[in-house]
């Protein structure tokens, strides 16, 4: 038996819901080219969990269901109250999430209509988490959600306290789009392997989000604007750049495990970030961005992924640096729920094997002879 680090190509299952071949990104056979320009986040939801795209009357009615659900147990924002403030964002979000399930009557129900409906129930609530987590820091009441549209709308509002613009709904709504599902990414694959044992759906999302924590994936978001930050102005740009990669340290944003000619989501997030930062009167971050993208695929060969623009993104709606990735989980929960499902429709237990590479043949020493 001999390992793959990184179980690096090896295919781990079959999956009918998001495809990466070529460079391509696909969901249910949808070019995200496609899906960016013209889909709402709600369509795509649905479009991953029922394989198909909403009619009016069933957007109408997912839009009625994430609107009826949004709302959180008092019990939960309550617990957020006692979080440490300097809690980290990703962790609180794994902690309420795991939370919810403690005052979901049908948690351990495993019928596939339950199961769809704490799909949608979580897509509602983790937007409602994160805002609650977010102004209670702050020392700030939590806002209630309201009846709106879309989860885009409803978190700017709860989050800032205010009615957002259209183009910042319109803006955030795309980045929801653009990182729905991403086949067997490390925390997909880690929601499924939760829910092979036939746990229920909130351990496979808790599981998830510590996966999507990490700075090799999700948390890249953070850390590239970090880095950003450090960089501070464009004239040091050059310099920083040059030294990372002279410590052979790397870039955060950067190079993707399937991905080497480019990653597909990239460009639209560029795009945005360009317009964006014309309409708030900054191009600093954006200008930066790209000076990074010229040295590093330059020097490197490497192209920027989802993560790298994103960054900017946010920054350019007022978002704080520590919710990006919690804001990459509102996104990714229609994508991990949707696997999460077509898990339980098909299972088996997920257990590979490892190769041993320790010793052998050992025999036990008494402890006072040890
Ligand atoms: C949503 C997402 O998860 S997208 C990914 C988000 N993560 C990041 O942006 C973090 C930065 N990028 C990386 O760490 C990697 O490119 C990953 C984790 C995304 C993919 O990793 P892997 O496929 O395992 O590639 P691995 O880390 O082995 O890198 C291969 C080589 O490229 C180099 N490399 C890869 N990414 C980078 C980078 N961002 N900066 C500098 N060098 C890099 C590695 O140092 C390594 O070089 P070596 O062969 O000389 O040792
Ligand atoms: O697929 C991956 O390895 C990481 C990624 O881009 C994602 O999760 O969106």
């Amino acid at each position: 038996m001999t390992a793959t680090k990184g179980l690096e190509g090896i295919v781990a299952t079959t999956s009918s819901i998001s495809s990466i071949i070529d460079g391509v990104l696909t969901y249910r056979g949808f070019d995200i080219d496609d899906l960016a320009e013209n889909a709402s986040f709600e369509e795509v939801a649905y479009l991953l969990w029922c394989g198909k795209l909403p009619n009016r009357a069933e957007l109408a009615q997912l839009v009625q269901d994430l609107n009826k659900y949004a709302a959180v147990p008092d019990s939960v924002i309550e617990q957020i109250k006692t979080y440490p403030k300097d809690t980290n964002s990703m962790a609180a979000l794994r902690t309420a999430i795991s939370s919810l399930a403690l005052y979901d009557p049908e948690a351990n129900d495993m019928t596939p209509e339950a199961n769809l409906r704490k799909a949608i129930k979580l897509q509602a609530q983790i937007p409602t988490i994160i805002a609650a987590f977010a102004r209670i820091r702050q020392g700030k009441e939590p806002i209630a959600p309201k009846q709106c549209e879309s989860i885009a709308e409803n978190f700017l509002y709860m989050l800032l306290g205010t009615d957002p613009e259209p183009v910042a709904i319109q803006a955030l709504d795309k980045a929801l789009v653009l990182h729905a599902d991403h086949e067997l990414n490390a925390s997909t694959f880690t929601a499924r392997v939760t829910v092979a044992t036939l746990s229920d759906i909130y351990s496979g999302v808790t599981s998830a989000i510590g996966a999507l924590k990490g700075p090799l994936h999700g948390g890249a978001n953070e850390a590239v604007m970090a880095m950003l930050e450090d960089i501070g102005s464009l004239e040091n740009t050059v310099p920083y750049i040059n030294g990372k990669l002279a410590n052979k340290e790397k870039i955060m944003g950067f190079g993707h495990r399937v991905y080497k000619n480019g990653d597909p989501r990239a460009k639209h997030l560029q795009k945005m970030s360009y317009e964006l930062s014309k309409i708030t009167g900054n191009l600093n971050w954006y200008n930066m961005s790209i000076k990074i993208e010229e040295i590093v695929t330059g020097q490197k060969g490497l192209k920027p992924n989802v993560d790298f623009y994103s960054a900017s993104v946010y920054t350019s709606l007022e978002i704080p640096r520590d919710l990006f990735t919690p804001i990459f989980a509102i996104s990714r929960t229609s994508g991990w729920t949707a696997h999460i499902l077509e898990q339980y429709e098909n299972n088996r237990l997920i257990r590979p094997r490892a190769e041993y590479t320790g010793v052998s043949g050992q025999k036990y020493i008494p402890i006072d002879g040890r």
